[in-house]
């Protein structure tokens, strides 16, 4: 269950940023750049999957996560925890946990056979769900679990993103005109500003991956991915 400790968020971002460099799940890549799930080429990519491979990291993490959800949008405010496939499902189990609610998981799509569900697990009518993914970029497939939660008859103020990209400015804005709240614990920024106080890369490198967190989308569309996003 949960710790009942308030960690700073200023510590929680910079202690999460140095995990995701400890195990080795940041990435960069600028000459062969990465696809993203909203079809942006990067020249980053951060692994938040790998944090489940170790427990002292991941029991922290979910402390932080949990910490963030009560302290930013209350102790009584879920019925349910949902984690969207497939990264957020293992996040959304020990979250679940750490918080003492029931848990269910979303489907990217319908399942195609079976009882061609998208919600797994038990959802009652009228629940109010805390979303949970392991790391949201343009914010695409948050709202594709939160559309599908929405329409079958559940309530969704809340999403957390363990790690979020932070490059948007409009982004969260934009996710609080339909109704949510975004909560996280580390962006790019924490994560580049441990690069440069441990020299984890030369300043060349650091400088290209900022030219993309500060214009990504003219960044993609020159290497070959998307320059606007779908609309969500
Ligand atoms: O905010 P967005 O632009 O939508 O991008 C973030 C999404 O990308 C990753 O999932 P991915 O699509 O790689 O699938 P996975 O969880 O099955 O690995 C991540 O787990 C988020 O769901
Ligand atoms: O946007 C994405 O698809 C994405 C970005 C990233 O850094 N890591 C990841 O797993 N997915």
């Amino acid at each position: 269950m949960f710790s009942n400790a308030f960690t700073d968020k200023a510590v929680m971002a910079e202690l999460v940023a140095k995990m995701l460099w400890e195990i080795k799940a940041v990435h960069f890549r600028a000459d062969e750049p990465y696809k993203l799930s909203s079809g942006m080429a990067s020249p980053v990519y951060i692994d938040c999957r790998k944090l489940i491979s170790y427990p002292r990291i991941r029991s922290a993490v979910m402390d932080f996560a949990a910490a963030t959800i009560l302290r930013e949008a209350g102790f009584e405010q879920f019925d349910v925890v949902a984690g969207g496939e497939t990264a957020g499902i293992p996040f959304a189990a020990m979250l679940a946990e750490r918080l003492g609610l029931p848990m269910i998981y979303v489907r990217k799509a319908p399942k195609g056979h079976g009882r061609n569900a998208q919600i797994e697990g038990h959802m009652p009518e009228g629940a109010r769900v805390l979303v949970i993914e392991d790391l949201t970029t343009a914010g695409g497939s948050m709202f594709k679990f939160i559309d599908a939660i929405r329409a079958a008859g559940g309530i969704v103020d809340h999403g957390i993103a363990l790690f979020y990209y932070d490059i948007f400015p409009e982004a969260r804005a934009e996710m609080k005109s339909k109704g949510v709240d975004l909560h996280f614990i580390a962006t790019w920024r924490n994560v580049l500003a441990v690069a440069r106080e441990q020299a984890l890369f030369d300043e060349k490198t650091l400088n290209e991956v900022e030219a993309f967190l500060n214009a990504p989308l003219a960044w993609s569309g020159r290497n070959g991915g998307v320059s606007a996003l779908a609309a969500q």
